[in-house]
Parts: C-alpha cells; sequence; structure tokens
C-alpha cells in the first residue's frame, strides 16, 4: 500500500459518500490563504465527527483545538438548532479565521470560541457542563490531562474522541522521548484504567497520511 493508494481510495469514497461542500471547501481554502498549518481532521474524518454527534444526538459539544474551525463546522452541522458548541483555541490568529469560516457556514449562533490556553479556559466551561460529545484535537502533551477534564465535563453517555494517537507509529515505542508521543501514552493509560469509561482506539490512513484516533464512551 501507497501514500498514492490511500489518497485514491480517500478521494473515491470522498466523492461519492460526503460530495460538494462548498462552506467547508471555503473554511480549507480560507484557512490556507491565512498561513494555517494543514492540520485539520481529513474530510472522511470530519463525516466521522458528524456522524458520532447524530448518533449520540449531541445538543451539547465542547471542542479542545479550533484552528480554521473545520472539524467545529462538521461538528455544528451534527447539532439542533438550539444546540451548542464550545471550542477552546490558544492562538487569537485561528480563532479569528475560525470565526469567519464558521459565520460563512452559518454557525456563528450555535458557535461560542474561547480564547486562551485551554487548560486555563477549561475551568470557564463547567458551567455549561455536562457535554454530550467532547472532541479533543490540541497540543498532545496535555492531551491526558484535557481526557481528565473531558471526563470531569461528562455524564455517562458522553463520547469522547481524541485524534492524532498513533503518532508515525511512535506510540507504541515505550522509551519515545517525544513529549507528544510521551503525552499520548499517558493518554492511553489512562483510558485503560478509568473506571467512569470504556475506550479503543483505531490506527487510520488517508490522502492526511497515517494517524488514529482514540473513542471513549463515558459510562459511570
Ligand atoms: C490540530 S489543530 C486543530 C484542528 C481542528 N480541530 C480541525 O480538525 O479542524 C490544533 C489546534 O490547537 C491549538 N492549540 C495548541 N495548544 C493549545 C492550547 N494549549 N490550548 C488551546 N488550543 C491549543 C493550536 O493553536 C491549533 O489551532
Ligand atoms: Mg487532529
Amino acid at each position: 500500500m501507497t501514500a498514492g493508494q490511500w489518497t485514491a481510495v480517500d478521494d473515491y469514497f470522498n466523492t461519492h459518500l460526503l460530495g460538494a461542500d462548498p462552506a467547508l471547501d471555503a473554511a480549507a481554502e480560507a484557512s490556507a490563504e491565512a498561513g494555517l498549518p494543514a492540520i485539520a481532521v481529513a474530510p472522511s474524518q470530519g463525516k466521522l465527527l458528524y456522524l458520532l454527534a447524530r448518533t449520540s444526538r449531541a445538543r451539547s459539544i465542547l471542542e479542545i483545538g479550533t484552528l480554521g474551525g473545520y472539524s467545529t463546522i462538521w461538528l455544528g452541522r451534527a447539532l439542533p438548532s438550539d444546540g451548542k458548541l464550545i471550542t477552546l483555541e490558544v492562538d487569537e490568529h485561528h480563532a479569528e479565521v475560525a470565526r469567519e469560516n464558521i459565520d460563512r457556514a452559518g454557525l456563528a449562533a450555535r458557535v461560542d470560541i474561547r480564547v486562551g490556553k485551554a487548560l486555563d479556559t477549561l475551568p470557564s466551561v463547567r458551567e455549561d457542563s455536562p457535554f454530550d460529545l467532547v472532541f479533543i484535537d490540541a497540543d498532545k502533551p496535555n492531551i491526558a490531562e484535557y481526557f481528565r477534564w473531558a471526563v470531569e465535563l461528562s455524564r455517562p453517555g458522553t463520547v469522547i474522541v481524541v485524534d492524532n494517537v498513533v503518532r508515525g507509529g511512535e506510540v507504541a515505542d515505550a522509551g519515545s522521548e517525544d513529549p507528544a508521543v510521551r503525552g499520548v501514552r499517558h493518554l492511553i493509560e489512562l483510558l485503560s484504567t478509568e473506571p467512569r469509561v470504556e475506550a479503543t482506539a483505531l490506527q487510520t490512513v488517508g490522502a492526511k497520511g497515517y494517524d488514529g484516533l482514540a473513542i471513549a464512551l463515558v459510562t459511570g
């Protein structure tokens, strides 16, 4: 299997299962033009988030790591018109680009972007909890701490999704000194010992390369 094949299969699935999407295409283009890094979820992963939110009938969503709002738009679309999504972003420029993208997608009324380090802004979202779905996609060294917060802000039935847990396969290396790998390994340890969740993790390939995500259900 080559990266070319992964991309071809992604293109094939996306053409048939996702179709044209002017608002998301515009968000991706505006983000690239504004100089944001190309680290948003892939379209098929965005749709997975959307489907998970629909499946769990989410009315309130918390996202950690907004970038240009690409995943925010997917998640925001899954909400009913009176639903709410809070997204946390440290970079004011990213947040500004996201605001425009989310506005263009017609979701401004449902989405609240809070700027600051997530560990500083998370206490402020306690009053909006419990959330029905939490998507963690920010800096990886703090990923376990974000997961702890996600569980605190959940109820039984909440779905927690954590992106980018494979780190090019290095996650299996117990000796890695990469802070992102160590952060993810800390998360996996927490997932295996936290009695209030059941979890799994999946490796993924596609146009955006090799990576993976963890999914947890809060059970107690
Ligand atoms: C991978 S990107 C998010 C991609 C986005 N979820 C998507 O798929 O469209 C990670 C984002 O987290 C932000 N970030 C990094 N450290 C952060 C922190 N301590 N608190 C909040 N956001 C942070 C970065 O600025 C960046 O915009
Ligand atoms: Mg990600």
